[in-house]
């Protein structure tokens, strides 16, 4: 056998004879070169003698087995090597290989092809769990990349906001920035670990301190919407609790992280600082904000769906005008209805009447599920924490809207906690106001005591419920807004006005005029509420009747200032002169006037309502003007509906007649005789095509034509039968004839059972 040199030209050129005497031992076996060993190394005559080189690189792959070998220079193959995927038990469950580069095995040579390294057998449990755990870390970082785009963004606004050296925290922050280099995208490579979290989480106490994280936090009161607001589903109260519950975590998170950092010392060794309580502190709160994130996303997600719910729901069909082919100078199909907002208001209301708590709701097991006559109750109050419950009338009082057994429709109920009724008179006190019926006051049904919260000393009023109301306070004092136009100021004053009159001489006092007590039921409508309550809380304190009704008039004054400011705050002593300045200065002089006589001390004789209806009267037949001009709107409004009323009727007649499937055991009933026209009148209203065969959508044609039928007019039609091949000529009065008369044949009806 001759041997290929591969390191030597010249070997070409020889015989092999020659070249073996020639070479013996001069030249190495190239089995050594490529193999690391020969097998006929008896019989091989070249060197078997490693180059210093290989020595050295046989070292390196062998580790200690080198020194085993080195004095050998033929290396045998290792058979006590196997390949790792024989190393590994087998388990019949799993088949999955996976790389690890960790894992190569690198000490034997015909492995070396393997470059990335030898496949390794995971069972197929570890390799899932891995999986999950690259997916996850994945997941984090991209989480923290976010954060901290966020921070660094929130960060450069900031400095427009918060000037450097305004707090402790804004410095340390301000300085910490101060000292790296701005990473374009928020994460700089140079910083470490523990210095990008304490950025992030000092970014998080400057944003929010734990205080005013809270407050931002906190399940916000929902005073600030109207009752129209769709109420949060079952499943978005449950995420709402998951976030509030995050929320409360991080809060303690941050508060911990807080002392953590005051404690550790700012020159501590990064080794100790990696074992340290802040750092695991800080990965604990990056998770509870990656999980507050994931949570807040849902929420919007279901707040988004219930909103778009609730925008699509129409009662009415919504086809676009230019789709039907209007003959010109008809009238416009939106003109057959209410219009829209009116509709939208009724709608409202309407869906707000019979709301029900969701059985998963907390709130339902402090409510029973009777009360008196009443069921269903539904919560009212917008915040429900008791520190927030109104104590106006000197108790904690509640609200809930429930359904009368009686009448099944719903009324609001206010409960007054903690009364205990000494005298069956102080429930008579009342009396009086159940006969009160005026169009500004929230009229008051009964009063009974019940023991159905629990409680023994728990007062009921049940009151005309109002859908959709808020109060005046939610809707102008609880945020902030443009001033009140004079002129809706003049209205409620004309409204309140009226009630003190009805109040007052009915031998009355309102004393709940208080925007938390007055509600706003429609477009500048107000009424008072709560009424009659404090004539029986207080029914054992003496009572000077002028002087209470003049303590109404100061109430007005006050409302009125309140609302002409619209603050709260601009009746306490230190700004109520302020507060008349800044009327006298918005509003005209006889608002003004009005203001100061009701809050001026009197001299000689008290002031009485009468007195400020002389005053108001040119407003108040401003505001009867305005009255009637809506009622005739109104008006218009009813008279389209009434219209769409009686021709639901006729449609609703011929619907009954049409297609009927069986009639006096005759099938063919709805389609022969005076029917067969009636049958051809009604695809003379609603199946006629264009010359293009599309449907003619004209809802002009349908009107005119049910209502010259209604009518029973002389004109006379062309019907057409389906076929085509018959013409029937026919007048409307001959058609409401055979449409009575099949009627009336429905109507009499006998039963064939
Ligand atoms: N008769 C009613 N019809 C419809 N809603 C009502 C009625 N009475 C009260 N409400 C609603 O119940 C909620 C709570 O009424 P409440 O009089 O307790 O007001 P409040 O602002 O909570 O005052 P307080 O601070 O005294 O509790 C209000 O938002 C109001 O819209």
């Amino acid at each position: 056998m001759i041997n290929v040199f591969v390191d030597s030209k010249e070997s070409f050129a020889v015989s092999g004879k020659l070249y073996q005497q020639q070479t013996k031992n001069l030249k190495q076996c190239k089995n050594i070169a490529l193999h690391g060993y020969c097998r006929n190394i008896d019989k091989c005559e070249f060197s078997h003698e490693l180059t210093p080189q290989q020595q050295q690189q046989q070292q390196n792959t062998n580790g200690n087995n080198t020194s085993q070998t080195s004095n050998n220079p033929i290396i045998s193959p290792n058979n006590n090597l196997t390949s790792p995927l024989k190393k590994s038990p087998i388990d019949n469950l799993t088949t999955s290989f996976q790389n690890l580069g960790t894992n190569q095995q690198t000490n034997h040579h015909w492995a070396d092809h393997f470059q990335s390294g030898i496949p390794e057998y995971i069972p197929k449990q570890q390799l899932q769990q891995l999986q999950q755990q690259q997916l996850l870390q994945q997941q984090q970082q991209q989480a923290l990349l976010i954060q901290q785009q966020q921070q660094q963004q929130n960060y450069e606004d900031d400095q427009h906001i918060y000037p450097y050296g305004d707090n402790s925290v804004d410095d340390y922050e301000q300085h910490q920035y101060e000292q790296q280099p701005q990473p374009n995208n928020g994460i700089d490579p140079n910083m470490n670990n523990q210095f990008q979290i304490n950025n992030f989480v000092a970014a998080q106490m400057r944003n929010a301190s734990p205080q005013s994280y809270q407050q931002q936090f906190q399940p916000q009161p929902q005073q600030q919407q109207p009752n129209t607001a769709p109420q949060p589903s079952q499943q978005q109260q449950q995420q709402q609790q998951a976030v509030y519950q995050l929320q409360q975590q991080i809060l303690q998170h941050m508060k911990q992280q807080q002392v953590l950092q005051q404690q550790q010392q700012s020159s501590q060794p990064l080794a100790q600082q990696i074992q340290n309580p802040s750092l695991q502190n800080n990965n604990k709160l990056l998770q509870l904000q990656l999980q507050l994130q994931q949570h807040l996303q849902q929420l919007q997600i279901a707040q988004q769906q219930a909103q778009q719910q609730v925008q699509s729901y129409t009662p009415y069909p919504s086809y676009s005008q230019p789709v039907i082919r209007n003959k010109p100078g008809r009238r416009n199909i939106g003109s057959f209805f209410m219009s829209e907002s009116l509709k939208q208001d009724i709608l409202n209301q309407k869906s707000l009447l019979y709301l029900t708590l969701d059985p998963n709701d907390p709130r339902i097991k402090n409510i029973p599920p009777m009360l008196n006559k009443y069921h269903s109750l539904y919560p009212l109050d917008h915040d429900a924490s008791r520190e927030n419950q109104g104590k106006m009338f000197g108790y904690i009082t509640s609200v809930y809207k429930a359904i009368s057994t009686l009448d099944g429709l719903p009324y609001a109920i206010r409960r007054v906690e903690g009364f205990r009724l000494s005298s069956e008179y102080a429930l008579q006190a009342a009396e009086t106001w159940r006969n009160i019926q005026h169009p500004n006051i929230v009229s008051l049904k009964e009063i009974f005591v019940s023991k159905e919260f629990g409680d023994n000393s728990s007062l009921f009023f049940t009151y005309e419920f109002f859908p959709g109301s808020e109060t005046l306070e939610s809707k102008y004092l609880s945020q902030s807004g443009s001033p009140l136009s004079e002129s809706v100021l003049w209205s409620f004053i004309c409204q309140i006005t009226s009630a003190l009159k009805t109040i007052h001489s009915t031998g009355l006092v309102c004393r709940v005029i208080h925007p938390s007590k007055i509600l706003l039921t429609g477009k500048n409508r107000i009424r008072m509420n709560g009424v009659g309550i404090f004539d029986v809380v207080n029914f054992d304190t003496p009572r000077n009747l002028a002087q209470y009704q003049h303590e109404d008039l100061l109430l007005f004054g006050r409302l009125i200032l309140t609302l002409a400011c619209r603050s709260a705050q601009s009746t306490t002593t230190t700004n109520l002169s302020k507060s008349i300045e800044y009327v006298s200065n918005q509003y005209s002089k006889e608002l003004y006037n009005l203001i100061v006589y009701l809050l001026t001390k009197p001299v000689i004789n008290l002031p009485n309502i009468d007195e400020v209806v002389l005053m108001i009267s040119g407003r108040l037949l401003q505001e009867n003007n305005y009255l009637h001009t809506y009622t005739d709107d109104l008006e218009t409004e009813l008279s389209k509906e009434y219209e769409n009323g009686r021709l639901f009727r006729l449609v609703t007649k011929l619907g009954f007649i049409n297609e009927r499937p069986l009639y006096d055991m005759d099938p063919r009933w709805s389609e022969t005789g005076d029917r067969y026209l009636i049958k051809l009148f009604r695809d003379y209203i609603f199946h006629q095509v264009y010359d293009d065969g599309t449907p003619v959508l004209d809802f002009y044609h349908v009107v005119e034509t049910l209502n010259k039928l209604d009518c029973g007019v002389e004109e006379k039609i062309l019907l057409m039968s389906r076929d085509e091949q018959s013409l029937l000529v026919v007048s409307y009065k001959d058609l409401k004839k055979c449409i009575d008369s099949a009627f009336s044949e429905l109507v009499s009806q006998k039963s064939h059972i």
